[in-house]
């Protein structure tokens, strides 16, 4: 098998990454051994997608040379020495196999398969719960009553089997009046029991529900004030992963978990006292079992902990995967790379099944331990029990009362055991949802900044230099200085790449400048109230994106003021959308999504979005990019119909690849290499004969 695999994949013995998302994955020599026949499935699975590797000339697994080229027998001899040679080989990998999968094994062994980034502390079992109680405390009522009921149900059910011996013993014995009793308890325990659970069922779902809401909205509020650097690193599918699958799994702590644990936890210690009561020998007998049992049980809970937070980020990788591919899902078709798509997914349910095997190999492994446990007290109890009672120590109820109670402790101690691995389970999921909802929001959104009477828009980038925290070694914007004055029209222009959106992103607080600074109206931005400033500034972007809601909706999206419909249709009309969204079949009411509409009506959607906010400064970005010659001439018109307004003076500043949309500005800056090189009219930076000159004339050329 080694040999087969050694000569078709041999690729897969070096270290290498193959399709998945994140750089967290390695496939090495060191993994790739015959007893993991789970990593024989990573290598078949990656085989279609890189049919262009070239199989090395040799390689080892596990230290075992692995040839290409078949082997050449030169004679008999030779030829049973080789078969001698080779049966002792796969004897001894048998053999390194059987150890491997034996408990604490190097087959149960996650570290070599999935590497975490490690970002989030570990959290634990105390602080998770302390965490789950900030967040439900203040309906701290609904926990009382469950565990109120959780209580009484337990001290309700674990009477039962006493009073019910009891009631089949004197019936035996013929003492109608102590049966009479008996039964009477029985049925007033039952129905106790009965209505408090269902009380206590009841208050822990409710408890359930508020936490799982509480959790997500706290973790949603602290994602969306993060700094936009944040979501440069975080992908939108691990994200949306923690808020559903990983919030899900941490609430059960509290629905399912504590309130098994917590029951069988008395009841465990209700049994224990009356088994020690009935006969201290076979109690602490029981005792003992119930203790190597709460030792394997701790073992196997801290495993399905660390299988617990692989799931959760393997499972955070597929979703990532399955997102990416739905949201370039015309991408996928049209290159028709279906296949590899479902390949990569594939990875990761494959990586989620190798972990899932494991898990389930040690939950076989813990059901083995207690079964043989949980057999073994029956049967000693019968033993000692039946032969003190051919001794006349202990009577025949006492021993029926002792095996129904050890049932009751091992039973409890197993349930116990089970909700423990389960609340690991549940911490570990909580790591990284925890970790998340403990970031402290931008300053952005702390700081109270300053909030200016007037706003003229006037705009300066004095010696602003920037780099994005993802490349800290390259510098996207260098040293730039300009202005732009009250009610200017300044347009950006340069080379793809050269820092124009980065200048805007800057200007819109997206991101901080790491050197310089830019000052609005004298006072630098970062003084300034953020959400004071944003409600004066409007942004059209290079790919406008629309929210699924209807067009009046999208329209006025963001915008503080109060808002008629005339004032919607108005800047609709401004933007030279009116026309188009009337002949929609319901109008300003039709609902739309980001792939209802074409390029070029979405951008005349968010230009009228922008429109409608009255900015006192306008920020167009590419934002006639994917408008047709007709529309783009109304656009300009957009621009002339801003300017010309008077009661709006507003700054503008427009970045535009088509060198025609500018060339009615005001001023051009332009940029080469995050630098601005040269600045003018249209007019100016021709004469100059520099780069603007030189694009200028190639756009013209390409035109021709
Ligand atoms: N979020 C980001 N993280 C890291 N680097 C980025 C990020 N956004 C942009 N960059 C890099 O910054 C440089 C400038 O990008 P920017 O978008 O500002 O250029 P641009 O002049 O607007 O280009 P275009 O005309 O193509 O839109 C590019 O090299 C780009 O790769």
């Amino acid at each position: 098998m080694a040999l087969i695999l050694g000569a078709t994949q041999p690729h897969l013995l070096s270290p290498i990454r193959h399709h998945h998302t994140k750089p967290c994955v390695r496939v090495s020599h060191r993994s790739f051994h015959f007893a993991a026949n789970t990593r024989i499935r990573i290598a078949l699975y990656a085989t279609p997608f890189n049919p262009r590797h070239t199989p090395p000339k040799s390689a080892s697994i596990d230290g075992v040379s692995v040839q290409n080229n078949p082997r050449v027998f030169h004679n008999r001899g030779e030829e049973e020495d080789d078969h001698d040679e080779d049966f002792l080989k796969r004897l001894r990998r048998c053999f390194t196999y059987l150890s491997s999968i034996l408990p604490g094994g190097s087959w149960w062994d996650f570290s070599e398969d999935v590497q975490i980034q490690d970002l989030a502390k570990p959290v634990t079992v105390w602080r998770a719960l302390h965490k789950m109680w900030q967040l439900i405390a203040q309906d701290r009522w609904i926990i009382f009553a469950a565990f109120s009921a959780l209580i009484l149900a337990a001290v309700s059910e674990i009477s039962i089997p006493h009073f019910l011996t009891a009631s089949i013993f004197s019936a035996q014995s013929a003492e109608i009046s102590v049966f009479r009793r008996n039964v009477l308890l029985l049925v007033l325990f039952c129905i106790t029991s009965g209505i408090c659970s269902g009380i206590r069922g009841c208050c822990f779902g409710i408890a359930n529900m508020i936490l799982v809401k509480r959790m997500r909205e706290t973790l949603y509020s602290s994602l969306l004030l993060q700094d936009i650097s944040f979501f440069d690193t975080e992908t939108v599918g691990d994200l949306t992963s923690r808020l559903g699958a990983d919030c899900q799994q941490v609430s059960r702590v509290i629905g399912n978990d504590l309130n098994l644990i917590l029951r069988n936890v008395l009841q465990a210690t209700g049994a224990l006292t009356y088994l020690l009561i009935l006969s201290w020998r076979l109690g602490l007998y029981t005792l003992m079992i119930c203790s190597i049992l709460s030792a394997v049980l701790l073992l196997y809970g801290r495993y399905q902990k660390k299988a617990a937070k692989l799931i959760q980020e393997v499972t955070a990788s597929a979703n990532d995967v399955a997102q990416e591919t739905f949201s370039l899902i015309r991408t996928v078709r049209v290159y028709g790379t279906e296949e590899e798509e479902l390949g990569r997914y594939k990875w990761w349910l494959g990586k989620l099944a190798d972990i899932s095997l494991r898990q389930s190999a040690a939950y076989g492994f813990w059901n083995f331990s207690f079964n043989i446990l949980y057999h073994s007290t029956q049967v000693i109890a019968v033993l000692f029990g039946g032969m003190s009672i051919l001794g006349g120590h202990i009577t025949a109820e006492k021993l029926t009362k002792f095996i129904l109670y050890s049932e009751w402790l091992i039973y409890s101690t197993w349930w116990v055991g089970d909700s423990i691995s389960s609340l690991m389970q549940s911490v570990g999921a909580s790591e990284k949802v925890f970790h998340l909802m403990d970031l402290s929001p931008s300053r952005q959104f702390i700081e109270r900044g300053v909030k200016m009477q007037r706003l003229t828009g006037h705009i300066e980038f004095i010696n602003v230099s920037f780099h994005y925290s993802s490349r800290p070694t390259v510098s996207v914007v260098q040293q730039v200085s300009f202005a732009v004055r009250p009610s200017e029209v300044v347009a950006i222009v340069g080379l793809s790449g050269s820092g124009k959106s980065t200048l805007v992103n800057l200007l819109l607080r997206l991101y901080e400048p790491t050197n310089g600074q830019i000052l609005i109206d004298g006072i630098p931005l970062r003084e300034l109230d953020i959400t004071w400033w944003r409600e004066r500034v409007g942004f059209v972007g290079q790919e406008p994106k629309l929210f699924r809601m209807d067009i009046s909706s999208n329209i006025r999206y963001g915008c503080t003021r109060d808002i008629k419909q005339e004032d919607v249709e108005w800047a609709a009309k401004q933007a030279y959308a009116h026309d188009f969204i009337s002949a929609l079949p319901n109008g300003y009411e039709t609902l739309v999504d980001d792939d209802l509409l074409s390029g070029g009506q979405k951008q005349r959607i968010a230009i009228a979005r922008a429109i409608l906010r009255d900015p006192k400064i306008l920020i167009l970005d590419e934002a006639t990019s994917a408008l047709d010659a007709e529309s783009e001439h109304n656009v300009k018109g957009v621009l002339r119909s801003v300017r010309s307004d008077s009661m709006t003076k507003r700054s503008v500043i427009v970045i535009a690849h088509r060198l025609s949309t500018i060339q009615a500005a005001d001023r051009i800056v332009v940029m080469d290499g995050g630098q601005v090189v040269e600045m003018g009219n249209h007019r100016e930076l021709l004469l100059k004969d520099g780069l603007y000159a030189r694009l200028n004339s190639k756009q013209a050329d390409s035109v021709a």
